[in-house]
């Protein structure tokens, strides 16, 4: 973050808080070039009661505010005594399994100079568990960061749980969409596992957002007279001031891929040099049907990669690192990295259908104009989606300043070339995964089913099918969509894999993910009308598409 930004203009530095912040620390912020304390962090680290108070605190998007909760609740833990070997102190939750990764990774620079070193372990789906478990066991974890669904299988046995007994700092990240339906059975599960709240352990929540609705549910993690903090004003618009917002509104479904592409060649010629966007889009297989067709669009200009739910860990952790170490290039994404992940340098963040909430456009948006630096957004609405911008007013997006209706009629045989090269699979299961994600928001888009098919057919008949792919019978009855004309309902085989055979009709008929990661599912995020249970599978509305 470079001192001059407005984010540290008049900002305090760290070397006036020796004496309240332990040396080894301060020497660990120097060794991260963090000099001056951002607001939320000076915020946090002079007008907290106490370092061990429990604390609502709210933030705009990329202001510092991981530093902002491990460095008060660090110093409590090193200038405390009677932790009892192997007892955790700390325990971190984050809603994904990549943010949890990054704020490990921020510990353990803040902590680089101490000695000993404080170990600090993660704890998410998608890794193996024994390995995981045998180095949490046999090491002296004292910082814990985990996704829920994978603390509650520790915590599930007794013996692990036993580890948590002495808990002294629960820290929520990204607080407001913890606590709402898609994880509260989930955190409802590990608070009934840790130690009562009684037992007077700290309670931390922290995020850019604070929908009035988590205000009832608070309780369960801070104590009656919690200290809150926030550095924004409640009439200031919840996004960063250094991002311009833009909405492009585009006639219907069909020409959604078209003005996408003019949209990034239209951006890539304004500053081809520093062209590292995140495109984020509704649904897994959405994603991954962008990322196919746009490696084939931008193959001579730009790197193109993709973060989804439906990709290993393995892969989604390599390309995390890639992306984050990348100069340029696109990354196409569900909103496994909607909320607190920290890439350097992202110019633009484009949305491209309608993001679950006004909270989750937000945090997409913060993505890009971290640190102090500048940004720009665009979300890509058709007309009927673009009641999201009358629904949420405070936001302040403007039209796109750039006419794009002749380049997206220009490129259209282009596009439909590079479409001509996408596994058709790949394409079945967009438009499966379309009609899951937009039956839920049927009302607001007021379309019935007939329409809604109608569109998903302009959508499919827009990605180059023939025809509307096939769709198994029982998904069509989970989806709610029994007897509606229009759609080609079959019987799809399945593979050995579990996974669905037979050309156009091909993709797992899996449920909608309410946002807890357990067991190797990956959420990510707030999702609108909520109501999963714990883990999520199989009491979806939508039926099947998954982040
Ligand atoms: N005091 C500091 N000086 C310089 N850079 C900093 C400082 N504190 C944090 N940063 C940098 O600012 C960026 C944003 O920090 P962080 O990810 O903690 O933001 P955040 O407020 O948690 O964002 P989000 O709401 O998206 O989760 C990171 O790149 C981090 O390294």
């Amino acid at each position: 973050m470079s001192t001059s930004t407005p984010l540290l203009e008049g900002a305090q530095p760290y070397s006036s808080m020796k004496g309240k912040l332990q040396d080894r620390l301060l020497q660990g912020l120097e060794g991260m070039g963090y000099q001056f304390m951002t607001p939320v962090q000076q915020k946090v680290l002079t007008e907290l009661p106490t370092f061990q108070s429990d604390c609502l605190v709210q933030a705009k998007t990329g202001t510092g505010k991981t530093i902002g909760f491990l460095l008060p609740t660090l110093n409590s833990l090193l200038t405390s005594s009677g932790l009892p070997k192997g007892q955790v102190a700390i325990l971190i939750l984050s809603p994904t399994r990549e943010l949890a990764l990054q704020i490990a990774k921020e510990c353990d620079s803040v902590t680089a100079q101490l000695q000993p070193r404080l170990e600090c372990h993660t704890a998410y789906g998608g890794t193996s568990k024994e390995r995981d478990l045998k180095k949490f066991l046999d090491g002296n974890p004292k910082i814990v960061v985990a996704t829920p669904g994978r603390l509650n299988d520790y915590l599930s046995d007794s013996y692990v749980a036993e580890k948590f007994a002495n808990i002294r700092t629960l820290i929520l990240d990204e607080a407001d969409t913890m606590l709402e339906a898609g994880f509260l059975n989930s955190i409802n599960d590990i608070l009934r596992r840790l130690p009562p709240k009684s037992a007077g352990w700290q309670g931390m929540c922290f995020s850019a957002t604070m929908p009035k609705k988590i205000v009832d549910v608070l309780p369960k993690v801070l104590k009656p007279g919690y200290t809150t903090l926030t550095t924004i004003d409640p009439n200031e618009t919840p996004t960063i001031d250094a991002v311009t917002q833009h909405s492009l509104i585009i006639p219907t479904v069909a020409d959604t891929y078209t003005n996408l592409y003019a949209l990034l060649l239209q951006e890539y010629e304004l500053s081809p040099q520093n062209f590292k966007v995140i495109v984020f889009g509704t649904t897994a297989n959405n994603v991954a049907l962008m990322h196919s067709v746009f490696s084939v669009l931008f193959e001579n200009k730009a790197q193109v990669f993709q973060l989804q739910s439906r990709l290993s860990q393995n892969i989604r952790t390599r390309t995390t690192n890639e992306y984050k170490a990348a100069q340029a290039g696109i990354m196409f994404a569900s909103d496994v990295i909607g909320r607190g992940m920290d890439f350097p340098n992202v110019s633009l963040v484009i949305q491209v259908g309608l993001p679950s909430n006004g909270e989750q456009y937000v945090h997409r948006v913060g993505r890009t104009a971290r640190a102090g630096n500048e940004g720009r957004a665009v979300i890509i609405l058709t007309q009927r989606e673009s009641y999201f911008l009358k629904a949420n007013k405070q936001l302040p997006i403007t039209p796109y300043p750039y006419q794009l209706s002749n380049v997206a009629v220009n490129v259209a045989s282009e596009v439909s070339t590079a479409f001509a090269n996408v596994d058709p699979t790949v394409k079945s299961k967009a438009y499966q995964a379309w009609l899951g994600f937009h039956k839920v928001y049927t009302k607001q888009l007021q379309l019935n089913n007939e329409s809604l098919v109608e569109l998903a057919n302009e959508h499919a008949f827009s990605m180059g099918c023939p025809e509307p792919p096939m769709i198994d019978k029982q998904i069509v009855g989970k989806m709610g969509l029994r007897g509606t004309p229009g759609l080609n309902v079959g019987h799809v085989e399945r593979t050995s894999h579990g996974r669905r055979g037979g050309g156009q009709g091909g993709g797992a008929p899996k449920q909608r993910d309410h946002s807890v990661d357990k067991n190797g599912m990956n959420g990510g995020g707030a999702r609108r009308g909520g109501g999963g249970g714990r883990g999520g599978r199989g009491r979806g509305r939508g039926g099947i598409s998954k982040r």
